[in-house]
């Protein structure tokens, strides 16, 4: 079956989706319309991608019945109605980290996509690079013994990146960068519910975070300790650390090189004709076969991302806010 995809927002993350697609999967992926704001934001990135319709408004998008699945790529602050529209219209979802602004948000579309029987997933693109399947078999094998500690540092210099220091625009390093740290710790420790989190961090002039860490204690022994700054570059390697040994996983967020005991292995990404914007981005095409695959199979979740994953995964963005000081105008928000 070929996926139809249709596409809301014409920015930056969109432009490297649609060619890590277009590219890895010339056959069993097309990008049949791209929605904007404005019609000359759509037609502009349309033209740049041969997408053969570009519609002025997301409404439009959502009432193509050529469409099956649409990529939500806009600002944090839109993706909930984003989402919450393609839904109303029977569309399938895959939208770009973090899903929404707060676990309020995040529930209500789920609830939504399961009471549709419709397909949607939070862009954690991570989950689905060939990196961290391996290191999921290594971890089940028991290879390394049993996993007790996880730690991730993941910062870059992004203060010049208005999205991302601005309350309006749903900005700060938590929802940004940070929701790459928990969903690490998350994907090692798994189902476990923590313990206690203790956090901490600074906040910028405008009262958004720019940086933040936490340490997470689970039962048994396990933690996590995590850090993420939009202001300085930090190590940005994933530590998976257990009684027989340990995995390091370079550019966790994005990896392409496990480091095992037993030796480095590699996992080159697909190649592509068309420049990249953002580091490692055509490994974006994972999470869309990802998408096609449990849609061919009639899931509604990804099970490398799964719905309760998302919620836990808000949850703790929301719990690491909360100590920070740091609300959203969403955070009251009635629905
Ligand atoms: N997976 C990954 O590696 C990455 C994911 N992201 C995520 O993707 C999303 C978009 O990020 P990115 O592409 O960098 O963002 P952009 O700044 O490129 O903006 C994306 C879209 O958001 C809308 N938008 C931008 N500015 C405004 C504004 N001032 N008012 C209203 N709408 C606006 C526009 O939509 P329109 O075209 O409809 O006008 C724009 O095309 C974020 O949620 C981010 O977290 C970002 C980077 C990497
Ligand atoms: O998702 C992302 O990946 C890493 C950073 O570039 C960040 O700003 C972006 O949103």
């Amino acid at each position: 079956m070929v996926l139809r995809w249709g596409v809301a927002g014409a920015g930056r993350i969109s432009h490297d989706f649609v060619i890590a697609v277009q590219s890895a999967y010339p056959k069993d992926h097309k990008f049949v319309a791209v929605a904007a704001r404005s019609e000359d934001g759509a037609t502009t990135f349309a033209k740049d991608h041969g997408i053969p319709k570009a519609y002025g408004g997301y409404e439009k998008l959502a009432m193509d019945p050529d469409v099956d699945i649409v990529y939500v790529g806009n600002l944090n602050t839109q993706h909930f109605s984003t989402c919450k529209m393609m839904l109303e219209q029977g569309k399938h979802v895959l939208c770009e980290k973090p899903f929404t602004m707060n676990e309020k948000q995040t529930r209500k579309l789920i609830e939504l996509a399961k009471s549709r029987k419709l397909f949607i997933m939070e862009a954690v693109w991570s989950r689905c690079f060939p990196v961290y399947h391996e290191a999921k078999r290594i971890m089940d094998s028991g290879e390394i013994g049993d996993v007790l500690f996880a730690a991730v540092h993941f910062g870059h210099a992004l203060q010049h990146v208005e999205r991302l220091t601005s309350v309006q625009m749903g900005g700060g390093a938590i929802l940004d960068l940070g929701v790459y740290m928990l969903q690490f710790q998350q994907y090692v420790f798994r189902n476990l519910k923590p313990l206690h989190v203790a956090v901490n961090g600074h906040l910028n002039r405008a009262g958004t975070d720019e940086s933040c860490g936490a340490v997470i204690t689970y039962p048994d022994g396990k933690m996590a300790v995590v850090s993420t700054s939009a202001r300085v570059a930090l190590p940005n390697e994933g530590v998976i650390v257990g009684t027989k040994g340990t995995l390091k996983i370079p550019d966790f967020w994005c990896p392409t090189r496990l480091i095992t005991p037993n030796g480095v292995k590699e996992y080159p990404l697909p190649r592509s004709e068309k420049p990249y914007l953002h580091h490692n981005s055509a490994g974006l095409c994972y999470q869309a076969e990802e998408a096609r695959k449990s849609i061919l199979s009639g899931q509604i979740e990804c099970p490398h991302m799964t719905h309760a994953e998302t919620i836990e995964l808000a949850r703790l963005m929301d719990l690491l806010r909360k100590e920070m000081g740091v609300t959203f105008p969403e955070d009251s928000q009635e629905f």
